[in-house]
């Protein structure tokens, strides 16, 4: 289904993605503490003369991951090459890739939780001694050669922090995890967008837009271009609050940000009157992959308690049951369906 709401990236980034992306940790709203460190650590390995050491972001998509990779290799002056898992599928295009690195290189790997075990294995010496171990031949023949690596910071980004091998993840000096962002942190994003855009958006009109952007800065974005859109085409010099809740309706976002398929996401919890629901079976019902739910859906109405994830499935919270005008079903009314 396609979502205005949509986290996703695209395959490719478009000259407005690319204009709008901050390119400092002074232009990068939110997610201070994380800021905070690798501001600290950037600083000291500097100093140092030193490769940063590996980093691993994780968070759901569009909360600002790849931004941050950019901004590291701006702050250390570096090159950054970048990549993700699914382009990486022999052991020779990671070979191919690491041997093309320069001395403090940064190689940043998208959706790392997709490696195969088989080129994991050739990334941990990588991570750990800067060296590529390639084994030729097979059998009792089968010889190791040993090449020197320039030393580099590999930044891996995921969704799934879950997914990604411990050996993998033990690899990692840093791990950070981004946080959804506030209101008053998208309005800003969404001001500082529309000035570069110049279409300028009335402090109202960016908060209306957060207000329905689920935390997320790529959502944020996307409903600005479209907002301005409208606000084009009837001529207005400025986005208003009135020209972005037409547009917004006319989308089908509502107010908290929902569209059609969390809808209709959460009316099948509130169906199922209280018994959970496994992911495969929402998967079904919605007709979407269960990748899309887990990453898209999910993470979103979780961390507000839309629903609550239980060791047999999902439920809709008592929030989501306030929220539609229902009333929440008593322990014994699921037992009694449960045992029907
Ligand atoms: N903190 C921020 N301040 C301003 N703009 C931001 C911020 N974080 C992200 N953005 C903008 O949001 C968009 C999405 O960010 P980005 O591509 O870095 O997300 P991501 O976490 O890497 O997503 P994915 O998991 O899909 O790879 C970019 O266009 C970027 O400009």
């Amino acid at each position: 289904m396609e979502r205005i709401v949509e986290i996703e990236k695209v395959s490719f980034e478009s000259e407005y993605e690319k204009s709008l992306r901050p390119t400092s940790f002074e232009e990068y709203i939110g997610q201070e503490k994380i800021k905070k460190n690798l501001q600290v650590f950037i600083q000291a390995a500097l100093k140092r003369s030193e490769c940063l050491d590996h980093i691993l972001f994780f968070g759901p998509p569009g909360l600002g991951k790849t931004t941050l990779a950019y901004i590291v290799s701006n702050e250390m002056r570096a090159n950054i090459k970048i990549t993700a898992a699914p382009m990486i599928e022999k052991s020779g295009d990671l070979a191919a890739i690491l041997t093309n690195l320069q001395e403090g290189d940064i190689l940043f790997i998208d959706e790392i939780h997709r490696l195969s075990p088989a080129i994991e294995e050739i990334l941990y010496p990588a991570m750990e001694d800067f060296r590529l171990d390639i084994i030729i031949g097979s059998g009792p023949a089968a010889q190791t050669i040993k090449i020197d690596l320039p030393h580099f910071t590999l930044i891996g980004a995921t969704t799934r922090a879950g997914m990604i091998s411990s050996p993998l993840r033990d690899r990692f000096g840093m791990h950070f995890r981004l946080q959804f962002y506030t209101k008053e942190e998208l309005a800003l994003i969404i001001t500082k967008a529309s000035y570069k855009l110049e279409k300028r958006c009335l402090n109202d009109a960016a908060f209306e837009m957060a207000r329905r952007s689920r935390g997320t800065p790529r959502i944020a974005l996307r409903l600005l271009k479209r907002i301005r859109d409208y606000a084009d085409v009837v001529d207005e010099t400025e986005i208003y609050k009135e020209r972005a809740q037409y547009g917004l309706n006319e989308l089908g976002v509502n107010d908290l940000g929902f569209d059609e398929l969390d809808l209709k996401y959460l009316e099948l919890l509130l169906q199922s009157k209280g018994r959970p629901l496994g992911l495969s079976t929402i998967a079904a019902a919605l007709s979407e992959d269960e990748g899309t739910i887990e990453d898209v859906i999910e993470p979103y109405l979780l961390a507000n308690s839309y629903i609550e994830r239980t060791a047999r499935g999902r439920i809709a919270s008592p929030k989501t049951y306030e929220l539609f005008r229902l009333t929440p079903p008593t322990l014994q009314s699921t037992l009694f369906e449960d045992n029907a």
